[in-house]
């Protein structure tokens, strides 16, 4: 029988712990993600952020508790519904890029490949470029363009921005605040550059030893707490 819960939240998360053989990476976590917003996971390597994202993407099965997504019992069925960016690449590096997108056009029926043309000319990416020939920094944008030009209520971004240099990294957070249609989507990433991804995020999510440490709006620590995320982050940590 399919599991259903009805409300606005695009996430559920009930209990939920991952062990891989006797180690716990999460630890009976619960929270929800509300439909419409962007959330940063944050916390230091190996806290659990990636296994929490593929947990939430129906790429890993949990050893205990409930995942909902759109309202629905996350299983590998998910994939069809939320575009997950992995931290490794995505693609076969002897295609071109053009042969990529159609790759994904015929793999995802939700694929909308006008939105890509319009994201590979915004990243100022070339059609017929070579994957295997791409710098680090269009690469990840490829990657990018692959995520967001799916219709799914769900976009999950494991380390979007990482390894790229700061010029990078703030093109393409200007690219996710203008591509992404918040009316339907809801995006999940996790970033180890918090004071980049500040102004790109409606809540976060501090993960320490596979538990949620802290999670609050950005507003409420900026306005209620009168900190930004780095200082929020370290207070908790303290
Ligand atoms: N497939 C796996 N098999 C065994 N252990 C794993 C596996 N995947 C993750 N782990 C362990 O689970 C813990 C959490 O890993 P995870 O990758 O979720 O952390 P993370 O917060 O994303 O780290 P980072 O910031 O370094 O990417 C780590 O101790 C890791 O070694």
């Amino acid at each position: 029988m399919t599991q259903m819960i009805a409300d606005d939240s695009m996430v559920t998360f009930e209990n939920v712990g991952k062990k891989f053989q006797r180690k716990s990476a999460v630890k009976d976590v619960s929270f929800t993600i509300p439909k419409g917003e962007i959330i940063g996971i944050i916390g230091t390597n190996g806290s659990g952020k990636s296994t929490i994202l593929k947990l939430m993407a129906g790429l890993l099965k949990p050893t205990q508790g409930r995942i909902f997504v759109d309202g629905k019992a996350a299983q590998r069925l998910t994939t069809q519904y939320v575009a997950f960016l992995p931290e490794q690449d995505v693609y076969y590096s002897e295609h071109t890029i053009g042969q990529t997108l159609r790759f994904y056009s015929q793999m995802y029926s939700d694929f909308d490949l006008g939105k890509a043309l319009e994201l590979i000319e915004e990243f100022k990416l070339q059609l017929e470029q070579k994957v295997s020939v791409l710098s680090k920094g269009n690469r990840a944008r490829l990657k990018i363009v692959l995520a967001l030009s799916r219709d799914v209520p769900l976009i999950i971004m494991d380390e979007p921005l990482s390894g790229l240099d700061p010029l990078v990294r703030e093109s393409i957070i200007r690219s996710l605040i203008s591509s992404v249609d918040m009316e339907k989507q809801t995006v999940v990433l996790t970033t180890h550059e918090v004071n980049e991804v500040e102004p790109l995020l409606d809540r976060a999510m501090l993960i320490r030893n596979g538990e949620v440490l802290g999670y609050e709006s950005i507003e409420q620590i900026q306005s209620e707490r009168g900190i930004g995320l780095v200082d929020w982050m370290r207070t908790l940590l303290a």
